[in-house]
């Protein structure tokens, strides 16, 4: 990561995400919001467990640590953590931002969620002080509304970004299909979730 700024505080965003597999809508999210907010670097953070996803199986964690990191590796601006993923246990922001602000003291910390995480943000866990860690920034995202979900005032800011109608949903069900998702992921991914053979079988061994 590059030294603090020599004129003020560092802005790091966060973007955290399942990423099963992570694809373009992530990346255009976290590149607009990076020059919208001059933010010096977006982390990356793949979830451990993600709890609110528990009715579905989830790739495993190296799957999709490795997969952010290939579809990330030529920005000199973002870069990805093991945080969620090394902690163990049920993934909760709380934690992700805590260990965040303890090892960034003097960073200003900005974390972005698409228009449909942002509406349920209320039901994270310990919502009340998650907002006292980081400025949250909402982005828009086709098929959801992008609205203040009642986040205290000042809390978070509200961007449009270009829409891309891309979901890792829609791709583990292209890969299952036989459908392409070149171009909907990076090149690099795509040749990974071919090299592990994700998302083939729905059945496939999770986590
Ligand atoms: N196309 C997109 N445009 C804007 N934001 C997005 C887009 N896709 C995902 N996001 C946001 O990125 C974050 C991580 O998303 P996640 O990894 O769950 O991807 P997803 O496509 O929503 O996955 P799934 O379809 O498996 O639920 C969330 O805040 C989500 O709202
Ligand atoms: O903290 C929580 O209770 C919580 C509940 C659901 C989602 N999140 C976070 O929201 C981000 C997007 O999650 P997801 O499940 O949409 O990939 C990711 O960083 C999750 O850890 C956090």
């Amino acid at each position: 990561m590059r030294d603090r700024i020599a004129d003020g505080k560092r802005r790091l965003g966060v973007m955290g995400g399942t990423f099963d597999p992570i694809h373009h809508g992530h990346l255009v999210a976290a590149s607009e919001v990076a020059a919208r907010f001059d933010l010096d670097e977006v982390v990356f953070v793949p979830t451990g467990q993600p709890w609110q996803k528990g009715h579905r199986s989830v790739s495993p964690a190296e799957d999709r640590y490795l997969m952010t990191v290939i579809a990330t590796a030529s920005n000199p601006q973002f870069s990805v953590s093991r945080i969620d993923i090394d902690r163990g246990g049920k993934t909760y922001t709380i934690d992700t931002l805590r260990e965040l602000r303890a090892e960034y003291a003097d960073a200003d910390l900005f974390f972005i969620t698409g228009a449909d995480a942002l509406a349920q943000i209320l039901g994270w866990r310990d919502a009340g002080e998650l907002f006292s860690l980081a400025h949250f920034i909402g982005v828009t995202r086709p098929g959801h509304v992008l609205a203040d979900p009642g986040l205290p005032q000042g809390g978070v800011s509200l961007i449009e970004v270009p829409a891309l109608a891309i979901s890792s949903t829609d791709c583990r069900a292209r890969v299952a299909r036989g459908d392409p998702v070149w171009y909907l992921v990076p090149d690099g991914v795509v040749r990974y979730i071919n090299k592990r053979a994700l998302y083939r079988d729905p059945s496939q061994p999770t986590r």
